[in-house]
């Protein structure tokens, strides 16, 4: 994505004249950043800024906006970029946006857990979301936030009690999950001719490995099952992958060492989902990805699956598909930590 971005970003400054040009161009839309200078919201607002696909980005956050704003705006791309800062600005810095990505939020230290951040964290998308649906209630809305598995249905909630609430308008960002499964799959993998190697980047592009269920720990279950191209691995293989998968926030976390989480990969896996999203809203057909969405394909409300992108949002929650024996066991293990984290989500946005 990122080579087509970069090509795309060049391209748009190139020497065509625009109005031959603007025919084939998609419509501009309007991205907002909620919480633009964390780890996270800088590299995603950069990747944001290179997408052609956004004409507009708007840059929130509590401290730190202007900065941000002047270091991205100096990158040479078309997207106009504008930053607000304090509570008093978010009204203006929503309006009009088709999509609100939100990475607002404090990351786990080595020992916690996700859910040790829900104490801080729901507050603050409870709050955010409430402006959402004061500003831009028509928007698509990707949460990143940890815990994601409560602050999804926080939201929902949020914008039920706002009148405004359209399932298909929002998403658990769960992508770097998948991200992570994926790399793992390739490098532990030789497919030969079919396409994994675990080195080169078109590599990597030929895999796919679907990841369900939610994002903390067990309830993140890779369908390694399924993954493309199809690879010989043997059950002792097959659980480490998922382990590994399942573990692969905490290994960043201890590896930073006290210095935050997962930004880099996140930003660009944001990036990825922000951007199918975009290509949803304009019409491309086909556009699936795994998230963190309303759904009924288990007893639970709210599960991370395939889903289908199109001009509202989620247009199709897809089936599980064929599932193992092994991942059967780990989608029974999943559901009551799942239960109780959206559980959890719930009773806060409707106690407060
Ligand atoms: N979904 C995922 O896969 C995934 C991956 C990585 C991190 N995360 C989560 O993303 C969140 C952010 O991580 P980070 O590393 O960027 O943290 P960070 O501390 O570097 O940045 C968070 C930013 O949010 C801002 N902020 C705080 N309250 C705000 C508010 N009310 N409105 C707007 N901005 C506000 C802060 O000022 C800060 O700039 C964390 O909760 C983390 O756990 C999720
Ligand atoms: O692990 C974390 O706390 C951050 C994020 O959820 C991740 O998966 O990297």
């Amino acid at each position: 994505m990122m080579r087509s971005i970069l090509k795309n970003a060049s391209r748009s400054l190139s020497s065509v004249p625009r109005r031959k040009y603007s025919s084939v161009l998609p419509p501009g839309r309007k991205v907002v950043v909620l919480g633009a200078a964390g780890g996270i919201g800088q590299p995603l607002s950069l990747l944001m800024k290179l997408n052609p696909l956004v004409s507009s980005l708007s840059l929130y956050d509590i401290a730190g906006t202007p900065g941000v704003v002047a270091d991205i705006s100096h990158v040479s791309t078309r997207t106009e970029v504008v930053g607000y800062m304090g509570e008093e600005n978010l009204g203006k810095a929503l309006e009009g946006a088709d999509l609100v990505i939100i990475p607002a939020g404090v990351p786990r230290k080595p020992g916690m857990t996700r859910d040790d951040l829900f104490n801080i964290n729901a507050g603050i998308v409870k709050g955010l979301c409430t402006a959402i649906a004061k500003y831009c209630p028509h928007a698509l809305v990707n949460v990143i936030s940890n815990p994601v598995n409560s602050t999804v249905p926080i939201a929902s909630e949020v914008f039920k009690k706002a009148g405004t609430y359209d399932e298909r308008r929002l998403f658990g960002v769960t992508t770097l999950d998948v991200v992570r499964a994926k790399t793992f799959y390739a490098g532990k993998t030789k497919v030969g001719d079919a396409g994994i190697s675990g080195g080169s980047i078109n590599s990597y592009k030929a895999v796919n490995v679907p990841v369900v269920g939610g994002h903390a720990g067990i309830t993140i279950l890779p369908l390694f099952s399924q993954a493309t191209p199809k690879a010989n691995l043997s059950d002792e293989e097959i659980i480490a992958l998922t382990k590994r998968t399942q573990d692969g926030g905490t290994e960043v976390v201890e590896a930073k060492a006290g210095k935050g989480s997962a930004t880099l990969s996140m930003a660009y896996a944001g990036a990825i989902f922000a951007d199918a999203c975009l290509q949803g809203l304009n019409g491309v057909p086909n556009v699936v990805k795994c998230s963190f969405v309303q759904s009924n394909i288990t007893e639970l409300p709210f599960f991370a699956s395939k889903v289908r992108l199109g001009k509202n949002g989620v247009e199709e929650v897809l089936g599980l598909g064929p599932v193992s024996d092994y991942e059967k066991q780990g989608l029974q293990a999943l559901i009551p930590e799942l239960k109780s984290s959206i559980e959890k989500g719930i009773k806060f946005a409707n106690q407060s």
